[in-house]
């Protein structure tokens, strides 16, 4: 059976309904139903499992029942953001037709496909986090990548050679959904991620991706954008553009730029770091107890989320970072000023972006009009600064005063929700809509003109003119004076003490208004309409306005920061060098109940590691992490929690702490450990900030020792990176008197009875003691256990002074001080004496000689 044949067993809705669903097969469809959206089949089971709504059955089609799961209409945008935070996309089939005069059922058409990364509506997005959509191609000379933020119109490519960037730069953009081709062969990339979208290969050919770009930015090549030759990234940008075409089905003039990101401009964070950092989101998943929790005050949506696209992209380009650095000591002065205003303006980077898609709402512009008649103000408050980046900044910001006219003038205060039912455009904004409107609402005099002769002729003072809903208009003459009311006067409606009558000069009248209704509303939606036309052009310059206020938003919220925390400048220098007096960790001391102890760090050319020792919780992951944190506020143009700070050029920010299993790609504790610590001695430069804690401690004592000593070497004398080193292994501490360069740092705590008190403070030399024992007896492991503990200890100690009484790993404690045999000892031991001639053994001698 053919599938038209098998089309014809079913129901002519089912049939409608099938063929809607064979032209959307990987997504679900929302079929409308007067009041509700309807699944059937495997769509409705997905559907009920994901939503938690029940599973019922429709009648049945070709002889079986459908499964069938609804949701009411009014409530689906609810539904849909559930939906999408899941990675699903839904097709939005609407009633087209009119049910009055269709035969069979009513026309319907897939009017709108929302997916993950292509929604707009402000339901279905959460305001302070960037939503990206991506595309990812793959070939044997590496990977093409592109990614677009619809609500903003930014869309960026990246390329790069190896899978740990592409695996940085997936975590740095955490996209909501991915378009990958149907023969990508590193799923594992990102096979744990959701909202992925299989695509088939001719969707990433480069020659139909560069002429739709050119189409998209009316461009005849895209040499202006420099990316005509990153023809994996275009790839990858025409397949986003295609499929987002496809979604939106409307024009995307906010989309007018491609730009290339690249990492030579970047401080490098790798997908490790980014997770270890805790900067938008911490280990477990949530935002509390983050950098952008402690730093983001923003004031408004757009602005907080330009604040953590520069958490995740520190940038090293000096000129910049001083601009911003001078705009916050400026605005320290002035921030109380700006940020009310700020607040007030909202997130209009977002209503820009749906006015685009022409999909913003009637609120939407009450907004963007709100917003607009601050700028005078802000405009008027910023002109007092004289910081000249803050002045560039002012420019573009502008004020778009016949924009807001038009708005002030166009829309009520308060406008409803939808522009379905009217009543958004204000009274005064069209003549002929309040003509309309004035008649539609019978709000003229015609009606006490009517009233007062028709009272007059007939002499019937009580007569008047009323009207209710189910009625319409009517005259009403009391019940002892109806006797008196002419034969044209036809009844409608007896009432205990009245007559009401309606005469065709009224009926004429209420057909006029009725009709005006319709007129009134169908005009009310083209001027709605003409509206979108009207502000359009202006569109890249109210973006431009955006993007400077959300600038501003941010450095403002720097500088209150910077005020309220007791942060300072730091100074970037061109010498190679980290110089902290003074550092904390921004998020641990405003957690803390206690006050913070602040430590100094000092690494340059001379001092390029520090091995740090002492107990657990000391305090040496805080140590390092805040010395990475103050580095990478350094690199965002932000002022830092120290009281004094230079920081030389850096490249990339690496850090080996603490892991976990990774067991969804089979991974254990020790591998994951093991594999980011190849990607450091791959990747780090003699201007990397490299942090190590405690590497090795997941195998055999001396397997660690042995790696971490190693690495230590490689870091050192190799990379030259600049690096701290945490470690419980003592043996370590000997590394400074051996190799120039590494220095010892330790965290000391009193001990006293049964308890421990951490000093956290940073002092040179080596700990003296690991206080395990007594850390452990903090944590509660019974006194039992403690006291055992201590007892072996003791027994440890004096095997290991007479190591050669050792038992075990005899060979392996030797390995510190072994060596592999020298070629001219390898060659000594080869020689047999006996049965060498003196010819042969004075051969030997020379080229001994010449081996040494
Ligand atoms: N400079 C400081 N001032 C005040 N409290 C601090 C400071 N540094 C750390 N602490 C406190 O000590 C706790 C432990 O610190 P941290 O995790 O850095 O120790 P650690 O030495 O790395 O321990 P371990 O070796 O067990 O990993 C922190 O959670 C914090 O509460």
């Amino acid at each position: 059976m053919n599938e038209n044949e098998k089309l014809t067993h079913h129901t002519p809705m089912m049939q409608q309904y099938l063929k809607l669903k064979a032209e959307n097969p990987d997504i679900l469809l929302f079929y409308r139903m007067g009041d509700f959206y309807e699944l059937f089949y495997d769509d409705a089971k997905k559907a009920s499992q994901l939503l938690d709504i029940s599973l019922t059955k429709r009648g049945a089609s070709a002889g079986e029942p459908i499964p069938m799961a609804g949701v009411p209409y009014h409530a689906v945008e609810g539904y849909l953001a559930k939906l999408i935070s899941l990675g699903e996309s839904v097709a939005i089939c609407e009633q087209i037709g009119d049910p009055t005069t269709s035969k069979g059922p009513v026309e319907r058409k897939v009017v709108r496909i929302v997916t993950p990364g292509t929604v707009s509506d402000e339901q279905l997005l959460e305001d302070r986090k960037d939503n990206l959509l991506a595309a990812i191609w793959h070939q044997a000379e590496g990977y093409g990548y592109a990614t677009l933020d619809i609500s903003s119109g930014r869309f960026n490519v990246f390329e790069c050679h190896s899978q740990e960037a592409m695996q940085a730069e997936l975590q740095r953009t955490n996209p909501v959904e991915i378009l990958y081709p149907e023969t990508f062969a590193v799923m594992h990339l990102i096979d744990n991620r959701h909202g992925l979208r299989r695509r088939p290969l001719w969707e990433f050919e480069l020659s139909t991706a560069k002429q739709q770009l050119n189409l998209q930015f009316g461009t005849k090549d895209l040499i202006g954008f420099g990316v005509e030759q990153a023809s994996k990234a275009l790839k990858a940008a025409g397949c986003l553009l295609q499929y987002v075409k496809d979604t939106q089905k409307t024009a995307l003039p906010h989309i007018r730029a491609l730009t290339k990101v690249s990492a030579d401009k970047f401080v490098v964070l790798d997908a490790a770091t980014r997770r270890n950092l805790e900067l938008t989101e911490n280990l477990s998943g949530g935002t509390e107890n983050t950098v952008a929790a402690v730093l983001d005050k923003t004031q408004t949506a757009m602005g907080s989320r330009m604040l953590k696209r520069w958490l995740h992209t520190p940038i090293r380009d000096v000129v910049v970072l001083n601009q911003r650095q001078t705009s916050i000591a400026e605005l320290q002065n002035q921030y109380d000023n700006i940020q009310p205003l700020l607040k007030q303006i909202g997130d209009i980077e977002r209503i820009l972006a749906r006015l685009a898609l022409r999909s913003a709402r009637p609120r939407d512009f009450a907004r963007l009009r709100d917003a607009y008649n601050i700028l005078p103000t802000l405009q008027h408050a910023l002109s007092e600064l004289n910081n000249p980046y803050l002045q560039t900044l002012r420019q573009h910001i502008h004020v778009f005063s016949d924009i807001a006219t038009l708005l002030n003038q166009a829309i009520i205060e308060t406008p409803p929700v939808l522009i379905r039912d009217g009543g958004v455009l204000a009274q005064g904004y069209n003549t002929e809509l309040d003509e309309l409107r004035a008649l539609s609402a019978g709000a003229t005099s015609y009606l006490d003109q009517l009233e007062i002769r028709e009272r007059s002729a007939l002499g019937i003072d009580t007569l008047k003119i009323g009207y209710n809903a189910i009625h319409g208009y009517y005259i009403q003459v009391s019940r002892g004076q109806s006797h008196l009311v002419p034969i044209h006067y036809t009844r409608r409606q007896t009432l205990k003490n009245a007559e009401r009558y309606i005469i065709p000069e009224l009926k004429e009248y209420e057909d006029k208004v009725l009709t005006s209704k319709g007129k009134a509303l169908a005009l009310e939606k083209a001027l709605y309409d003409q509206l979108f036309d009207l502000l359009l052009p202006h569109l890249s310059a109210m973006q431009s306005s955006a993007e400077s206020l959300a600038e501003l938003d941010v450095l403002a919220n720097l500088a209150e920061r910077a005020d309220n925390l007791n942060y300072c400048a730091p100074k970037l220098i061109n010498k190679k060098g980290i110089h902290i007096e003074n550092g904390r960790h921004l998020v641990v001391e405003q957690v803390m109940s206690k006050p913070f102890i602040a430590n100094a760090l000092n690494l340059s050319q001379e001092r390029k590691m520090l091995i740090i020792t002492g107990p657990n919780m000391g305090g040496k992951s805080t140590y390092m992490r805040q010395t990475a944190l103050i580095v990478l506020l350094s690199y965002i143009g932000s002022f830092v929690p120290a009281s004094a700070a230079m920081i030389g050029p850096i490249d990339r920010i690496f850090t080996r702490i603490g892991a976990s299993d990774d067991l969804a790609s089979g991974r254990s504790t020790f591998m994951v450990e093991m594999t980011e610590t190849a990607n450091i001695m791959h990747n780090a430069t003699e201007h990397s900030l490299v942090l190590m804690d405690e590497i090795g401690r997941g195998t055999s004592t001396y397997d660690g020792l042995s790696l971490a000593w190693a690495c230590v070497e490689t870091l050192v004398n190799q990379i030259k990176a600049m690096t701290l080193f945490a470690t419980h292994y003592f043996e370590l501490t000997q590394l400074p008197e051996k190799i120039t360069g590494i220095y010892n740092v330790h965290f000391d705590a009193i001990e006293h009875d049964n308890t421990i008190a951490f000093r956290h403070t940073v002092e040179e030399g080596a700990a003296s003691k690991s206080y395990g024992i007594a850390v452990a007896g903090l944590a509660g492991v019974p006194n039992a256990i403690l006291k055992r503990a201590k007892q072996k200890l003791k027994e440890l100690e004096l095997l290991s002074q007479h190591s050669s009484n050792l038992p075990v790993d005899n060979t392996q404690l030797s390995l510190m001080n072994h060596t592999e045999p020298s070629e001219i000892e390898q060659a000594l031991k080869q020689i047999d004496p006996d049965t060498l001639t003196p010819k042969q053994a004075l051969d030997m001698l020379y080229q001994l000689k010449k081996l040494l």
